[in-house]
């Protein structure tokens, strides 16, 4: 890695041009324990390491960019929210934050079930050997093929979305000789306090069906008049990166209130209450997310709370965290490319990956923390953006971010938090192949997703 000088770019004392960040921490090499995975440090040098590996070595075996994940971090995860709620409830890790068959081996051992979204999905899941009754299917638009698979493999929860999907359904398992277990999905008209496009209870969108206007009431007697569905519980998701439980509060709320009309109008109790996902994570030193235990306490009483008032058995609880359990066990590396210092506004410091790697910048304004690895440096702080290779002005990784001033090409940055929503997510845009996601446990690394190569995406080419 060369270390060549570059023209010092705009620092903290000199100038602070408008934008949407904190002042410089104190040190720049420190690691907040909440935004980094559990085993990450510095070694004696100040160089990162990860499950006692570090990134200089892993950079030359893997490559750059790449993903690191802390296998135990994961899994200690998995332990706590699967102790959190208990036996009385059931976790479904949700696919979509990242999925890969040793995470299916991981969650299957970690005792969590898996909720998948697509025929994909389903089908890494079942590759895996996840058993298909600790798996629930999701999705606003199944195919006709995705629910012929789903039923035909036995798995334990169909989340129903639409008055069409309920027919599809029972039409499907009715054929197959099957009666399978569904939950109907509801929306509950939450504003959840998040980014729009990753709000999903509030009326004016299009997931599930509207308690308001009385189609989820309607899909519930529809469900329960098909013998070859069984209707075992109602599921709301109220959105993501979400820090109170104020809305999961107004959701269970009514949705114990649908189980309530159910009970009067049908004479039947249902069992199940789902309360989706959404737990948000901490992706810079401001967001301080709550503990597994704490929100699983706080679920249980809200529940609780709600069917006393109704006069209802409590039924089985069930939650689908997939950012809070993967998001923080993965960090992004990239080595530094360019340096573009703009006086009076920030430097420009390209990497080289980008929004092909990490699109929720572009696409929800997320914001990330950034930390020099391949070394310390007590160089004073230096207003930066970190920005990837791409054809577009808006691919940025970490917007406002402070880094040494005597960075350089060559250096080795790492973006935490990157565990959730970024491989899953990850592009060919401009024909970059993906990178790979690395497992690091107890000083040893293992791809579990390699890195794409220009052979893969040629192959698909057959024009
Ligand atoms: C139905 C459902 N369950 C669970 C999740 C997981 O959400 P999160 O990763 O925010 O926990 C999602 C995605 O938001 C979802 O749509
Ligand atoms: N993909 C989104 C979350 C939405 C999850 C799917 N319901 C994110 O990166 O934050």
């Amino acid at each position: 890695m060369s270390r060549s000088a570059h023209p010092a770019g705009p620092r903290h004392a000199d100038v602070l041009p408008e934008g949407h960040y904190s002042p410089p921490p104190a040190d720049l090499n420190a690691l907040d324990p909440r935004v980094w995975a559990g085993s990450v440090r510095r070694d004696k040098r100040g160089v990162l390491t990860v499950g006692g590996r570090d990134v200089l070595a892993l950079a030359e075996e893997f490559g750059t960019p790449a993903y690191f994940l802390d296998e135990d971090d994961f899994r200690a995860r998995c332990r706590a929210w699967r102790d959190a709620f208990g036996e009385g409830a059931d976790v479904y890790y949700a696919g979509k934050a990242f999925l890969s068959r040793a995470v299916v081996r991981w969650l299957t051992e970690e005792g969590l079930n898996l909720d998948v979204c697509t025929g994909g999905e389903l089908a890494t899941a079942l590759s895996a050997g996840m058993p298909a009754e600790r798996i629930a299917l999701h999705g606003n638009n199944k195919s006709t093929q995705e629910l012929e698979r789903a039923i035909e493999a036995g798995v334990g929860r169909i989340v129903l979305d639409s008055f069409q999907e309920i027919a599809r359904a029972a039409h499907i398992a009715r054929r197959l000789g099957r009666r399978q277990p569904v939950q109907l999905r509801v929306t509950v008209g939450v504003e959840a306090h998040t980014h729009e496009f990753i709000a999903t209870a509030h009326e004016d969108q299009k997931f599930g069906l509207p308690l308001a206007e009385g189609q989820a009431a309607e899909g519930v007697r529809r469900v329960l008049g098909l013998d070859s569905l069984e209707l075992t519980g109602i599921h709301s998701h109220i959105g993501s990166q979400i820090f109170d439980t104020s809305g999961f509060e107004v959701a269970a709320h009514r949705v114990v209130g649908l189980l309530a009309q159910t009970r009067d109008e049908h004479g039947v109790e249902l069992p199940e209450i789902d309360l989706g996902g959404g737990l948000g994570i901490a992706y810079t030193s401001a967001d301080d997310p709550a503990e597994p235990s704490a929100i699983a306490r706080s679920l249980a009483q809200i529940v609780d709370r709600e069917c006393a008032s109704a006069g209802l058995a409590v039924p089985r609880l069930s939650v689908e965290p997939g950012r809070a359990v993967v998001g923080p066990t993965a960090f992004t590396l990239y080595e530094v490319g360019t340096l573009k210092p703009l006086e009076g506004l920030r430097t420009y410091v390209s990497v080289d990956g980008g929004m092909s790697d990490n699109i929720r910048t572009a696409l929800y304004d997320a914001e990330y923390s950034v930390a020099l690895a391949s070394r310390t440096s007590e160089a004073p702080p230096m207003l930066s953006r970190v920005v990837g290779k791409h054809c577009e002005s808006g691919d940025i990784v970490v917007r406002d971010a402070f880094l040494p001033a005597d960075l350089a090409p060559g250096d080795l940055l790492a973006v935490p938090a990157t565990g959730a929503y970024c491989r899953s997510m990850a592009s060919n845009y401009n024909h970059v192949p993906r990178p790979p996601v690395v497992a690091v446990r107890d000083g040893e690394a293992r791809t579990i997703v390699r890195r794409e190569t220009e052979e893969d995406l040629l192959r698909l080419d057959v024009g």
